[in-house]
C-alpha cells in the first residue's frame, strides 16, 4: 500500500503525518522537538500518535540535526508499518517569494532558489529547507514536494500587496506575500458545511497560533492578511512583536547601537508573549499565572488581535463571520471572548457558553456577525498536494 508523508518545520520543532495515498486516510502524526538546539544540552524528542490520538512513541534521539532526526522517523515508519514506504513527501515551505505559487517537485536547483528567501523567513525557512534536503538524500527516488504557505495569498488585489515606497521595490519583490496559507486554504474549505451561503461572503480567519495572522477572505479567496514581507508584521505572537512603528528599528540600530543581527533576534525570538510576560511563550502557562505580566502579555495579544481584525474587514467591505483557528484560537476561550468583546461595536455577540464549551458556534442567534471555531489542518493540505506526485 502507498503512503504519504507530510513534514512541517518549525524553528525548533517539525511535525509529521502519515497518509493512506488511496484515500488520504490518516495513518499517524507526530512531532519531532529541540530540533536545530545545538549547544544546551536538551533532548531531541520523538512523539508519534495513531489517527485516534493514542501514543504510539515518545522516545529520545540522538543529535540535533534534521537528517538523523528524519532517518529516524523513517526508520520509526518502516518498523510500525511495514511495506508502506513514502510514495511522496510534501514540505511545508513557508516563503514561495514572487517566483513560486503552486505545489512544487524540488530539485537543487529550486531549493537553492529557496535558499535566497531565508532572510525573509529566518525562523522557517531554513528548517522547511533542511528537511528536504534530507529527504532527497535519504529517499532519492521519491517525489519531494514542496507546498508554500504564501501561495494561498495570490489572490490579493495588487492594492493589499504594495507597501507605500518607491515603485522600484515592489517590482524588486518587496511586498506583502502573507503567511499560514495552508492553514486558511484548509479553513476556506471547510466554511460551507458550518456557514452554509455565508461562507461566500466577508469572513476574517485569524490563526492563532504560535506564529499568528488573520486573513480577509471573500468568496473564500484572500483579500488581505496581517502579514506581510515576512512573517513579522501584523499580531503579536508567542516570540515575535507583531506590528511595529519601523521608526524603532532605526532607532534601536542607530541610537542604541544594536546590530541588525540583535534587532532580528529581538523581533522574531525575544519579543511577542515571552518578551512582554518575560515568563513565557506559551498561551497555557501565560493563562495559568498570576504575574501581573503574564496578564498585560496577553491583554496585548488580544489588542492588537481584534485592531488587525478590524482592520482587514476594510479590504472586504464589513464582517459576516470571524473564525478562530490554531492552538490559541482553539483552546483558549478567554483570548477570544477578550477578542470578541473588542469587536462587539461591529455587531458581533458572543455567546458565553458556548464560547466556554469550544462550540463550533460561539455567536448568539441574534449576533449580526457569527464567530466560530474551525480547527484547522495544514496536514491535510501538504497530503492532498502529495498525493497527485504518487
Ligand atoms: N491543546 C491545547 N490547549 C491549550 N493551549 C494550546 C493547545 N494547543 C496549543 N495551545 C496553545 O497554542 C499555541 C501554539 O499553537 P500551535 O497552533 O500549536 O502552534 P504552532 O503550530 O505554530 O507551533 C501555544 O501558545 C499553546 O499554548
Ligand atoms: C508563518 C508562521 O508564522 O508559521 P508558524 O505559525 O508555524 O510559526
Ligand atoms: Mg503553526
Amino acid at each position: 500500500m502507498r503512503s504519504v508523508l507530510t513534514l512541517n518545520a518549525g524553528s525548533s520543532s517539525l511535525k509529521f503525518a502519515l497518509y493512506r495515498a488511496a484515500d488520504l486516510t490518516l495513518i499517524c502524526k507526530g512531532q519531532i522537538e529541540n530540533l536545530g538546539h545545538l549547544s544546551d544540552d536538551s533532548h531531541t524528542l520523538f512523539h508519534a500518535r495513531d489517527a485516534a490520538g493514542k501514543a504510539l512513541a515518545d522516545a529520545e534521539i540522538a543529535g540535533h540535526e534534521h537528517a538523523a532526526a528524519l532517518r529516524y522517523l523513517l526508520d520509526w515508519l518502516d518498523r510500525q508499518y511495514q511495506g508502506l514506504r513514502p510514495a511522496a513527501v510534501a514540505h511545508r515551505i513557508v516563503h514561495g517569494g514572487p517566483r513560486f505559487a503552486e505545489p512544487l517537485r524540488l530539485s537543487d536547483e529550486t531549493l537553492q532558489a529557496l535558499d535566497t528567501l531565508t532572510p525573509l523567513a529566518p525562523l522557517h525557512q531554513p528548517h522547511g529547507l533542511a528537511g528536504a534536503r534530507s529527504m532527497l538524500t535519504l529517499l532519492p527516488e521519491v517525489a519531494q514536494i514542496a507546498c508554500f504557505d504564501t501561495a494561498f495569498h495570490r489572490s490579493q488585489p495588487e492594492l493589499q500587496q504594495r507597501f507605500a515606497l518607491p515603485d522600484s521595490y515592489f517590482q524588486q519583490g518587496v511586498r506583502r506575500y502573507g503567511f499560514h496559507g495552508l492553514s486558511y486554504q484548509y479553513i476556506a474549505q471547510q466554511l460551507p458545511a458550518h456557514l452554509g451561503a455565508a461562507a461566500e461572503g466577508r469572513v476574517v480567519v485569524a490563526h492563532l497560533g504560535n506564529g499568528a495572522s488573520a486573513c480577509a477572505l471573500l468568496g473564500r479567496q484572500s483579500m488581505a492578511s496581517s502579514m506581510g514581507f515576512t512573517a513579522l508584521d501584523g499580531l503579536m505572537m508567542g516570540t515575535r512583536c507583531g506590528r511595529i512603528d519601523p521608526g524603532v528599528l532605526i532607532y534601536l540600530q542607530e541610537t542604541l547601537g544594536m546590530s541588525v543581527n540583535e534587532i532580528s533576534q529581538l523581533l522574531y525570538q525575544q519579543s511577542g508573549l515571552l518578551g512582554v510576560s518575560g515568563l513565557s511563550h506559551d498561551m497555557r502557562t501565560l493563562s495559568a499565572s498570576p504575574e501581573p505580566a503574564a496578564q498585560l502579555a496577553i491583554a496585548l495579544f488580544c489588542q492588537q488581535a481584534a485592531r488587525e481584525i478590524a482592520a482587514l474587514c476594510v479590504a472586504i467591505g464589513g464582517l459576516d463571520a470571524l473564525v478562530f483557528t490554531a492552538g490559541i484560537g482553539e483552546h483558549h476561550p478567554r483570548v477570544r471572548a477578550e477578542i470578541c468583546r473588542q469587536l462587539q461595536w461591529l455587531g458581533l455577540d458572543l455567546d458565553s457558553a458556548a464560547n466556554q464549551a469550544n462550540a463550533a458556534r460561539i455567536s448568539t442567534a441574534t449576533s449580526s456577525i457569527s464567530a466560530w471555531v474551525i480547527a484547522t489542518d495544514e496536514e491535510a493540505m501538504l497530503a492532498r498536494a502529495a498525493v497527485a506526485y504518487c
